[in-house]
Formats: structure tokens, sequence, C-alpha cells
């Protein structure tokens, strides 16, 4: 299974960088993606880095080029986080030209998803969010982020619901040929959510800047391997 860490914007680099070391030092069954705000050669014994975010296709500044992924040897890149389109109000059409800038560039996207009423109008987000795009053939992950539950530090969602979110999205993947996609579930992740994301024959979860050292993190690994 696969655990993706995100550490956002406010962990100081410090500590992002004494986590991963941390993380270097164990061994563990699950898959593990972090994100750290500072890019680096993705060199890691232990997991594979991600970009928080992707530029768009055309011509603009300071955001993270698929150029600078590749030569870093980064695979992955978070396209519409939604503390982004929260905070910079970043919007479905910029969202939607960043998944085809990953897409072209063979950057695997880590697709959020869970803006819209949280729980409901999946089919509509995912429209404005991947449009005309074909995911034939292509490799994506997705999240499904309980949004409410990142901002009030709680879970805020029933096991029926996850379940129902995650099979309407299997079922939209399902129109797509030979797309390869894991689906992750975010949104204060804690051990029972780790479980519930195993019982729901999904592919792992999402978490944020909330663990500092690895036994914290192993409390979300253990359950996934
Ligand atoms: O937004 C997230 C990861 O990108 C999830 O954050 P939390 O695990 O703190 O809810």
């Amino acid at each position: 299974m696969l655990c993706i860490m995100n550490f956002k914007t406010l962990m100081p680099v410090k500590e992002q960088q004494s986590m991963m070391a941390d993380v270097e030092k164990h061994t563990f069954k699950p898959d593990l993606i972090i994100s750290p705000v500072m890019l680096q050669p993705n060199k890691f014994k232990n997991f594979q880095e991600a970009a928080q975010n992707i530029t768009i296709t055309k011509r603009t500044v300071g955001e993270p080029s698929a150029d600078e992924l590749h030569y870093l040897g980064i695979k992955y890149a978070f396209v519409g986080h939604l503390e982004r389109r929260i905070q910079l109000h970043e919007d479905y059409d910029v969202i939607n030209n960043k998944l085809e800038n990953a897409l072209k560039h063979k950057i695997t996207p880590i697709i959020c998803m869970g803006s819209e009423n949280d729980e409901d109008g999946i089919q509509e987000e995912f429209d404005k969010i991947v449009g005309d795009l074909d995911l034939s053939n292509h490799e994506v992950i997705i999240s499904w982020e309980s949004i409410k539950s990142t901002l009030e530090g709680k879970r805020l969602y029933s096991d029926e619901t996850a379940a129902r979110i995650f099979n309407e999205l299997k079922e939209i993947l399902s129109k797509y040929e030979n797309v390869k996609y894991r689906l992750v579930l975010g949104g204060h992740v804690e051990p029972r959510e780790a479980e519930l994301a195993k019982k729901l024959g999904i592919d792992g979860v999402l978490v944020g800047d909330r663990f500092k050292h690895f036994d914290q993190l192993k409390t979300i690994l253990d359950p996934l391997s």
C-alpha cells in the first residue's frame, strides 16, 4: 500500500530534513512518497519525492517546471491541492492546465479532490479538473480528502461516505483505457483511517505535516503493512 506525506509550507525546513533522515534509518512495508517544500534530488532509499505543485503549460514565474522535476529525478507532483485552492484561489482552469502539463511530461499527478461540498459532486469536480484530457495510458494518483476534517483537525465523514466516494471514482476511471491509478484517502488521517483505506480496498492514505518523527508516522504505516 501507499502512504503520501505532505510537509506543506509551515514545517521548518530543518524539521523536514530531520524527518526524512529519520525515515531513511528505518524499514517498513508500504510505499512512501514525501513532499517537502524544498525540492532536492530524488535519491532516497526509503521513499520517493513529490513536488507540492507543478506549473502550467505556458511561461510563468516561480512554480516548479516539469523540466526541473525531471532534472531532480522527481516523478510525482500534486495537482490542485485543496489548500492551494482555498488559500491561493487556484481555479479549475489552472488546475486543468497543470494536469495537462504533468501528463504531457510524464510526471505522475497526485490529483486532489474533495472541495466540492466535501462529499458530493465527485463527478462534477472530476470533470472540472480533468475536462477533455485523456487519462488513458497514463499513471495517476487520486486523493479524496475531506478538507473539513483537515481544517477542523478531526474526522468528519463516515466509513460509508468514503466507500461511496471511492466506488464512484473507480467507476469514473473505468472509462479510460489502460489508466494505471492509485486511490488514496486524506483528511486528518489517523491509524483508524489507514485501516479504513485497507478495508475499502483502495491504495493508501495522504497525510499532512502532523508527523514529526518516524515513530509517529509508523502508527499510520503499520496498519497499511
Ligand atoms: O492536506 C493534507 C495532505 O496534503 C492532509 O493534511 P492532514 O493530514 O493534516 O489533514
